[in-house]
């Protein structure tokens, strides 16, 4: 269904269009409106996957704006109740693991576009309306503002937006700096949240089972979190190793010390 991209699109360092984007975008949406989130069973599937490829073909792929996604993120939109986002840094893995079983939560993956889009790559080129499924531009060899930088970014900024009420992120304590300012999280996502919609961001340092214990709750850089939450007025908690989370992670090492007692 999708034709091959014509040999002459300029080479890129990263990996290309992932194969049968198309479809996939086309079947994820059917998945999630269908039967994740029935709710949403009235959402055009047929017009999400054409605005999406709209979003990018036919442009330089190290020109892509938040505009380019607008008409996609309108079309997509559905709203998180107020309490169950969660943000995350550096702990995708176990924040889903977390969001699969707890389910009134969203992480941007439980919603529909994050849903579409997880772990797909894609880009276009001016000189052609083809999708390039050859190589696409990366942020670290080629350019920042190529598609899916650019859609995360846009994504992201637009999650933070939306929510309200109390507010939670899964940080990563085996690291040197559980928050890291150049995350996304921390470049995009703090800075938008609304102080009139969320009144409290409730941070979940977790520390690897067995791990070192690099970063808590009262380490330099949870405290410049804090910092940063604060002068924004929302209210800055921390939590080190959350319970229900800690369960989870117990569930693979049952038998290491800090799973056989206390936790
Ligand atoms: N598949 C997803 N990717 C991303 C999401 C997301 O929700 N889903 N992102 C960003 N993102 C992409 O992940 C890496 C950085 O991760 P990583 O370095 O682990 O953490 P980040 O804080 O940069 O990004 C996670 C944060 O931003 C949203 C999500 O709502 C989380 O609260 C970088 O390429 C981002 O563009």
């Amino acid at each position: 269904m999708w034709p091959r991209s014509p040999p002459n699109h300029k080479e890129w360092q990263g990996s290309g269009t992932t194969a049968h984007f198309g479809d996939i975008v086309l079947g994820r949406c059917y998945t999630y409106t269908q039967i994740v989130r029935p709710e949403l069973r009235d959402k055009d599937c047929q017009k999400i996957q054409e605005v999406f490829l709209k979003s990018f073909l036919s442009k330089d792929p190290c020109d892509a704006t938040e505009q380019d996604y607008q008409p996609l993120i309108e079309l997509a939109n559905q709203t998180v109740p107020c309490n169950k986002t969660v943000f995350w840094s550096k702990t995708k893995e176990l924040a889903h693991q977390y969001t699969r079983v707890q389910q009134a939560l969203f992480t941007l993956e439980n919603t529909l576009l994050g849903y579409i889009a997880d772990d797909l790559s894609w880009c276009g080129d001016s000189g052609s309306s083809e999708i390039n499924y050859q190589s696409c531009p990366t942020r670290r060899d080629n350019c920042s503002s190529n598609p899916v930088s650019v859609f995360w970014n846009t994504v992201s900024k637009r999650f933070a937006e939306d929510a309200c009420g109390v507010v939670h992120v899964v940080l990563n304590g085996s690291l040197n700096e559980a928050f890291d300012r150049r995350s996304t999280f921390g470049r995009v996502e703090i800075h938008n949240l609304h102080p009139k919609k969320v009144h409290t961001l409730q941070a979940w340092v977790m520390h690897d089972i067995g791990g070192v214990r690099s970063d808590s709750c009262s380490s330099s850089s949870i405290r410049d979190l804090k910092s940063i939450i604060s002068e924004r007025n929302i209210t800055f908690t921390c939590q080190n190793n959350y319970r229900p989370v800690r369960f989870l992670q117990c569930v693979k090492n049952p038998e290491h010390p800090s799973c056989t007692s206390g936790i």
